[in-house]
């Protein structure tokens, strides 16, 4: 039997609009802007080829040459690497950005802007021990409500209007939700690739149970960060896009230890206040011990990176390099890139034979069309 999920059913026309593409050239558009707003201008994001939105160059570059750098969107480090990452949360040292974007929703300190820190307390548990994906999501969504918010609030301003708190805008959630709704989706639960220890006669069951799972997550977080001018954001079935999203896009991150920055800049002092600084901070560093360099590895969501496609020839390289420490992606070119090429990267290990190829992309969702796969096939 399926699951019932009373929100998809209330709010079936607000989650349509929220899922409806926008025309090419509104998302053109988009990313036109996007790019203006980071000074990029050495490539551009279309909608010409045959797998829906890509990344073009708008220049030469020259092989190893840096083509573009992309802000992560939203990420989280993996459960098993955290050291402390709840302490981190309650003492809220996370960056300004963040708190502003989504973290004073989700965050489990004083500071907390969440209707219940014990619901919220246990959607992070079950997320710690089941998939941390559901920490992303939670992520997109309450940064979808805090943008709302601030959206109808300068609204109000901007017309003089009296506070008009529960009077639901679809035009301002629509507006809020834009760097979500241009990710490329599917549902999670349909686009997972099945574990090599599931067989194939199982496949309709599991896929009910990642469902299940999905609505366990979802009801959590509606207990915790609950909107209701935002209500649709709370739908099984944009729960499961946006996990989906996150499945088919995002890149796994190494970002070095934020602790282990905090070292190397004393070691960087000068004389006295170097050392008037070590006799607080030897204390940290002994006890935390060889831990203090782990690096952070973590998965997140880049909105440009995330618009190449696939190719198993590909002409460029999405990684972070040792200087990158900030959790930006790197994308560099592996090739000589003309203007006005596609640039694509590889998702998979491309040297590998095509059985082997053609077998590791249903993660990713798709048969790859590449042309190399297409002679090969
Ligand atoms: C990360 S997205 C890339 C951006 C995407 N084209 C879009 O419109 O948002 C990956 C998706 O693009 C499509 N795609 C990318 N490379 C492909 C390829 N080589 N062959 C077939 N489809 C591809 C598939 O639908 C895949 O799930």
């Amino acid at each position: 039997m399926d699951i019932y999920c009373p929100v998809d059913e209330r709010c079936s026309a607000v989650i349509s609009a929220l899922l409806e593409p926008l025309p090419p050239l509104k998302i053109q558009e988009y990313y036109e802007r996007l790019l203006a707003s980071r000074n990029c201008s050495t490539i551009q994001v279309k909608l010409d080829g045959e797998f829906g939105k890509g990344v073009y160059a708008q220049q030469d570059f020259a092989e190893g040459e840096l083509i573009f750098r992309d802000q992560m969107l939203f990420g989280c480090q993996h459960p098993s690497n955290k050291i402390e990452c709840m302490e981190d949360a309650k003492k809220c040292s996370i960056a300004d950005a963040d708190w502003d974007s989504c973290h004073s929703l989700l965050c489990l300190g004083e500071k907390s802007k969440a209707p219940s820190r014990a619901a919220l307390d246990k959607f992070t548990q079950h997320a710690n021990e089941t998939n941390d994906i559901f920490l992303l999501a939670a992520k997109a969504i309450a940064y979808t409500i805090l943008r709302y918010r601030k959206l109808k609030t300068s609204c109000e301003r901007k017309r003089k209007l009296p506070d008009s708190s529960d009077c639901f805008d679809l035009s301002l959630l629509r507006e809020a939700w834009r760097p979500i709704s241009m990710g490329h989706k599917r549902r999670w639960w349909e686009c997972m690739a099945l574990p090599e220890d599931v067989d194939s006669s199982e496949e309709v069951t599991f896929r009910m149970q990642i469902k299940e799972l999905a609505f366990q997550s979802l009801q959590l977080l509606k207990d915790a960060i609950y909107d209701k001018e935002c209500e649709a954001l709370f739908s099984l079935e944009l729960y499961g896009q946006i996990i989906g999203m996150f499945e088919l896009n995002n890149l796994d991150l190494v970002v070095a230890s934020p602790v282990e920055d905090y070292f190397l800049y004393i070691d960087d002092l000068h004389s006295p206040e170097k050392e008037e600084v070590e006799k607080v901070s030897h204390q940290f560093l002994d006890a935390l011990g060889e831990e203090y360099a782990v690096s952070c590895e973590g998965t997140a969501f880049f909105p440009i990176q995330s618009c190449m496609n696939h190719s198993c020839q590909p002409n460029a390289r999405a990684f972070k390099r040792e200087e990158d420490r900030d959790g930006e992606a790197t994308i560099l070119a592996c090739k000589p890139i003309h203007k006005g090429e596609e640039i694509t990267i590889s998702y998979i290990d491309e040297s590998l034979p095509f059985e082997e190829r053609r077998a590791a992309l249903p993660d990713y969702g798709f048969t790859c069309r590449c042309s190399k796969c297409q002679e090969e096939s």
